[in-house]
């Protein structure tokens, strides 16, 4: 199995030191960052938009994973264009998927689709041949530091069955509640990308810690 990929948000980082705390998520050996875009609307939080990320381009050669959780995710898409290497967009406000998706692929983007705790899988089936990434949120978005909704694991097991079903080649990322005790059952569950927030910027060690430890938790699955 090929190696899980690690991808810390900075939803939980200190907001007045990002490029520090983005720095130290490349040291300790991230693979991409998550950055959770969020617009007041879709969910109730505001985060931050494309200068924010323009100015983290700029301290930082990791991959950037967008996560937009905003409404007409499509009217923002263009603003990503140098800064993005994935853009994912909700599926519950995309009513135009495969247009959306496109865009995305023209700008030379990889695309992903999320889906929502309360969103059954037959929502993104269509988009599975087309889309580079399947986002699962394991908690309802808004918020980071909540706890995995266990139960949508088995969502993910469906969606790794259709895609290699289908011989589809995306990833499937995790979101929300990843924590180092139950990694290794989202790569059981056919996890490629964990989203990493709380677990590895808090308090308690150090992001580099954090990410050998969640490391060393999910090649456990
Ligand atoms: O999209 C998100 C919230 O809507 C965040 O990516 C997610 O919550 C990460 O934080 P944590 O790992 O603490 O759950
Ligand atoms: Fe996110």
């Amino acid at each position: 199995m090929a190696t899980v990929k690690l991808a810390p948000s900075i939803l939980t980082a200190d907001f007045g030191r990002l490029a520090d705390e983005v720095r130290a998520a490349e040291a300790g050996g991230a693979d991409m960052l998550h950055l959770d875009v969020m617009d007041g609307r879709f969910v109730p939080n505001i985060t931050f938009g494309a200068l924010v990320v323009e100015a983290l381009r700029k301290v930082t050669s990791l991959p950037f994973d967008i996560h937009l959780m905003t409404v007409e995710p499509e009217r923002l898409i263009e603003q990503f264009a140098d800064t993005a290497d994935i853009i994912n967009v909700h599926i519950e406000v995309s009513p135009h998927i495969n247009r959306t998706i496109d865009a995305i692929h023209r700008l030379g983007k990889k695309a992903g689709v999320c889906i929502n705790p309360g969103t059954p899988v037959a929502a993104i089936e269509e988009s599975l041949p087309d889309v580079d990434q399947v986002m699962v949120m394991t908690i309802n978005p808004g918020w980071g530091g909540q706890q995995m909704i266990l139960r949508q694991l088995e969502k993910v097991a469906q969606i790794r069955r259709l895609l290699d079903a289908g011989g589809f080649r995306a990833d499937i990322e995790i979101d929300g509640g990843v924590k180092a005790h139950n990694a290794a059952a989202c790569v059981r569950a056919g996890a490629t990308v964990l989203v990493c927030g709380s677990s590895v910027y808090n308090a308690e060690k150090s992001v580099a810690e954090n990410l050998a430890e969640l490391r060393r938790a999910a090649s456990a699955g």
